[in-house]
């Protein structure tokens, strides 16, 4: 399950996907980011708060294992995320977090992630803290295919963090 407002965060879970053969589900935020858009998705995320989402599908029933990705926004899962955590029914759910960031460490987004999910009776095998966009003109955008490689090398961590906590 992933939220991706620029993109690279999609191209990662899809690398993953594929490698792991594991269900893509994208969540899609009918707040739109332009204008004030982003101001109150940024206030959401500050203070915490959920969102609305299109269409949301919360059902993971159907899913022993399930991996949680989002980009980081200061320091926080983006508010998609923490709307489908609050809504999914995640007791007992072996959950692995991957947090998407402009910076390779963002240890409080994992915490505040885990935290959550616990809070909602998952519990988290492991998390991966891996590289998007970074958010700066002048930096050198990695390349699509970049990205899904980047999604295909996290599948070993990925299925070992499930394996060690059957
Ligand atoms: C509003 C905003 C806030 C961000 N804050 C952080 C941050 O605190 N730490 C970080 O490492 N990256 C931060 N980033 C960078 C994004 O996490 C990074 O570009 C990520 O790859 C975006 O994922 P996406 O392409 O799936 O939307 C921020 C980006 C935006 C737009």
């Amino acid at each position: 399950m992933f939220y991706s407002r620029e993109g690279s965060t999609a191209q990662i879970a899809r690398g993953l996907a594929q490698a792991t053969g594991g269900t893509l589900r994208e969540l899609v935020d009918s707040r739109r980011m332009e204008n004030g858009g982003m101001f109150r998705a940024l206030l959401a995320t500050l203070l915490r708060l959920g969102t609305t989402l299109v269409d949301p599908d919360y059902t993971v029933e159907p899913f022993e294992a399930v991996v949680v990705m989002t980009p980081v926004w200061i320091g926080n899962p983006a508010p998609a995320v923490t709307t489908f955590i609050n809504n999914a029914v995640l007791k007992g759910k072996r959950v692995f977090i991957v947090a998407v960031g402009g910076t390779a460490a963002n240890p409080g987004t994992i915490a505040r992630l885990g935290k959550r999910l616990m809070a909602r009776g998952a519990s988290v095998v492991g998390h991966s803290e891996v590289l998007g966009y970074v958010p700066d003109p002048r930096a050198v955008r990695p390349s699509d295919q970049e990205l899904v490689t980047e999604g295909v090398q996290l599948a070993e961590t990925v299925r070992q963090a499930f394996e060690s906590q059957p």
